[in-house]
């Protein structure tokens, strides 16, 4: 089992910090790549939206809005759409040179113009699963596209991914995923991510993660247990602050901790051919048996069950071969106790 690829969702979570910190929202961003660098991730996403262009502006915010105080998501999403393109390509320089994937999820067809140039792959969010003629501009791009299919009827899934594959997108992936926020332990459902395997057998299947994090991270192993290829989740450096995203979002301990789940995991599943390992090798001679002399025996003696028994250690021959044994005469002299091997009998 490969490592799975490792995705830290910023979205916009670095104007918050940046405003708690005093510092500009660029220059919090870069920590945001800096940190997620440090903490092994192989890439970090962020969001790039116009509130314009996203919602309509008395939409109701879906959230919990005791984290959260706007009361819609225009409000919301004006406080975080202040990048374009020149900040983006700004992080994704940085991202380059720290040796981390850059990704950002587009909301708009210019967006999605301006990242061609920056994204190796695409993120499609939940909410545009439907959006059909978003992903085929998307598709068009000739670029991997990872798709979180949260809140979706298979059907669906399987009209974008027709989509998709219609205008040539040449690599998909199918991220499950809870369309809550924050997703209850049980409604994480995560038996859909070998449902998608089955379903869509020729299609990388992953897993966009929206619970609560906790010290094990074991939800995100079990994700990996379970073939997810692909893990997102949302990432934070400070998962105190309020906000819709925070608190529900892992700090770069939970992500390290998380990898090295995935690779002990990894360790531990090891390989998948039945072979006698080097490290059993001295335990398989010392800790099987031997037919054993049960009396002393003399030479030409005929071999009788009741003269055997099959005792610790297996240097001598094995009781599988008792029934070869048996009847057969003793070459040797042989006391109690004796091993026998095969130039005995
Ligand atoms: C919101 C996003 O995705 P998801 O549906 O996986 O949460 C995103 O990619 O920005």
């Amino acid at each position: 089992m490969n490592q799975p690829f490792v995705i830290a969702e910023a979205g916009v979570n670095f104007y918050d910090t940046a405003r708690q910190r005093g510092v500009s929202p660029l220059e919090e961003a870069m920590r945001y790549v800096d940190e997620a660098k440090a903490a092994g991730i192989d890439a970090i996403k962020f969001q790039s939206y116009k509130a314009e262009t996203i919602v309509s502006k008395n939409s109701p915010a879906y959230w919990d809005i005791t984290k959260e105080t706007t009361k819609t998501q225009y409000e919301l999403f004006r406080k975080y759409d202040h990048f374009g393109e020149m900040e983006y390509r700004r992080l994704y320089e940085h991202c380059r040179a720290s040796g981390i994937a850059f990704l950002s999820t587009p909301f708009d067809y210019s967006s999605a113009d301006y990242l061609e140039n920056l994204v190796d792959i695409y993120k499609i969010s939940s909410s545009d699963l439907s959006n059909l003629p978003f992903v085929r501009h998307i598709a068009r791009k000739g670029k991997p596209i990872y798709l979180s299919v949260g809140a979706s009827y298979l059907s669906e899934v399987d009209q974008a991914v027709r989509a998709m594959k219609e205008e040539g997108c040449p690599e998909i992936a199918l991220l499950h995923c809870v369309l809550s926020y924050p997703c209850k332990n049980e409604d994480a459902n995560l038996n859909i991510i070998q449902t998608l395997r089955r379903i869509f057998p020729d299609l990388k299947i992953g897993y966009s993660d929206h619970t609560m994090p906790d010290e094990t991270m074991t939800i995100l192993t079990t994700a990996y247990l379970l073939g997810a290829e692909v893990i997102e989740k949302h990432f934070t450096l400070d998962k105190t602050l309020p906000g819709n995203d925070h608190y529900h979002a892992g700090e770069p301990a939970d992500f390290k901790k998380a990898i090295g789940n995935f690779r002990l995991v990894n360790t531990i599943l090891g390989q998948k051919e039945k072979t006698v390992l080097p490290c059993e090798v001295v335990p398989r001679r010392e800790a099987r048996r031997s037919l054993v002399l049960t009396h002393n025996m003399k030479k030409g003696e005929v071999i009788r069950e009741q003269d055997l028994i099959a005792k610790r250690p297996g240097t001598g021959i094995s009781p599988a071969a008792q029934d070869i044994v048996l009847g057969r005469r003793l070459l040797v002299d042989c006391p109690e106790d004796t091993i026998l091997t095969w130039e005995m009998v």
